[in-house]
């Protein structure tokens, strides 16, 4: 924490002493952030950043074209870029500065950037409580390479039509949304790998976004892909492209739908999802695209988990973000104690 003329830096030894006037003295807490332009302005609304200043939170933009240690200095560097360069230039900062937090830790971030170590925690946690449900990923085989191999791979692996290809690596491209949905076993050696094939699970055209910041879980509901039926399967044939739907359609809130479909997960079983994600990926600031097999009360699937969402579409998220970075900061001093 600085004063907010700057000058004077309180180490984590004096903490306790300087907390109490905080007020008084208008401490400020620094969070330099490097984003793209487009989450710039969807993330760091002015509702956020008034919120912010009020509660002695300063957001400062990081200047790509200086070295990162001539910059700040911060209490948190907040980042959602793409790059090997980038991310040497954070782990770098990191061990030159562990006092800084960086949201989140760039191999974290990496092991998410891949749709098949994405899901790898889901399934090793294989989530069950009794009363709330069970917690799986959907049937799913990695293709590197070789589209004539495709068909064969899939009877081997067990894999049931129709099959969702998702784009092995997310990067942050328009490409790596572009999904397909292939309702026959020949048009699979249509596609083009390196992608994930993932079983499609009928959930009744309803998505749950699970946003996590800290400890913090909001849910809501989005509308998806309809389901597939019997009859479709068999008379569909070929590789279909998936519009962006749970990111462009609208929320599907206020909707008026079956509640055995729109029912949110049950809190407790999404406490313990959220918590053993945070410990096993290492990272703060994720979402989870949760479905409930349509069918089922209990039933649920994990089918893609991202770094940094979009977290302005929740709800009063200026007020949950602006608390986890209080939360951060006070948590560091209470271990110096
Ligand atoms: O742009 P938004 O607000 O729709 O956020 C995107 C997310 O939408 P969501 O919050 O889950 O609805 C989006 O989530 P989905 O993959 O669409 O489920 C991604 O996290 C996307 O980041 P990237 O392109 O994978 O790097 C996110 O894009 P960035 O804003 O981080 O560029
Ligand atoms: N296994 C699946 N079963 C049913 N629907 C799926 C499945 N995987 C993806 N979808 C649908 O496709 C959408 C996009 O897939 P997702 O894995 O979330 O990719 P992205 O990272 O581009 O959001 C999901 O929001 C959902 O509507
Ligand atoms: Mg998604
Ligand atoms: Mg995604």
């Amino acid at each position: 924490m600085r004063l907010s003329n700057g000058e004077i830096e309180i180490s984590t030894g004096d903490a306790k002493k300087k907390t109490t006037t905080m007020e008084s003295e208008k401490m400020m807490m620094v969070v330099g952030y490097a984003l793209t332009s487009k989450k710039k302005k969807s993330f760091l609304q002015p509702k956020l950043e008034l919120l912010a200043r009020k509660k002695g939170i300063q957001f400062v933009a990081i200047d790509q074209n200086r070295p990162l240690s001539d910059q700040g200095p911060f209490d948190i560097v907040l980042h959602k870029l793409t790059g090997k360069e980038w991310r040497q230039i954070l782990e770098d900062y990191r061990q030159k500065h562990p006092e800084v937090t960086v949201l989140d830790p760039p191999d974290a971030i990496q092991h998410v950037h891949n749709r098949q170590s994405m899901l790898q925690g889901v399934a090793d946690l294989n989530l069950s409580l009794d009363f709330y449900g069970k917690v799986g990923v959907p049937k799913q085989l990695v293709i590197m390479k070789d589209p004539s191999s495709i068909p064969d791979a899939v009877a081997k692996a067990g894999l049931c039509l129709p099959l969702v290809a998702k784009p092995l690596v997310v990067d942050g491209s328009a490409q790596s949304h572009e999904l397909s949905l292939a309702f026959d076993k020949s048009s699979l050696s249509k596609l083009e790998p390196p992608l994930v094939l993932q079983e499609f699970v009928n959930h009744g055209g309803v998505l749950f976004k699970v946003y996590i910041v800290g400890e913090a879980i909001k849910v809501v509901r989005r509308f998806s892909l309809p389901d597939v039926n019997e009859q479709q399967l068999l008379s569909c044939a070929g590789v279909f492209r998936l519009p962006r739907v749970s990111c462009a359609a609208a929320s599907a809130e206020d909707a008026d739908l079956d509640p055995l479909i729109a029912e949110l997960p049950p809190r407790p079983l999404l406490e313990r999802l959220a918590k053993e994600l945070r410990r096993r990926l290492g990272l703060r600031l994720f979402n989870i695209d949760m479905i409930r097999e349509h069918g089922t009360r209990d039933r649920f699937y994990v089918i893609d988990i991202n770094y940094f969402p979009g977290y302005a579409k929740v709800p009063e998220y200026e007020h949950i973000f602006t608390d986890f970075l209080l939360g951060l900061v006070q948590s560091k001093y209470k271990v110096a104690w």
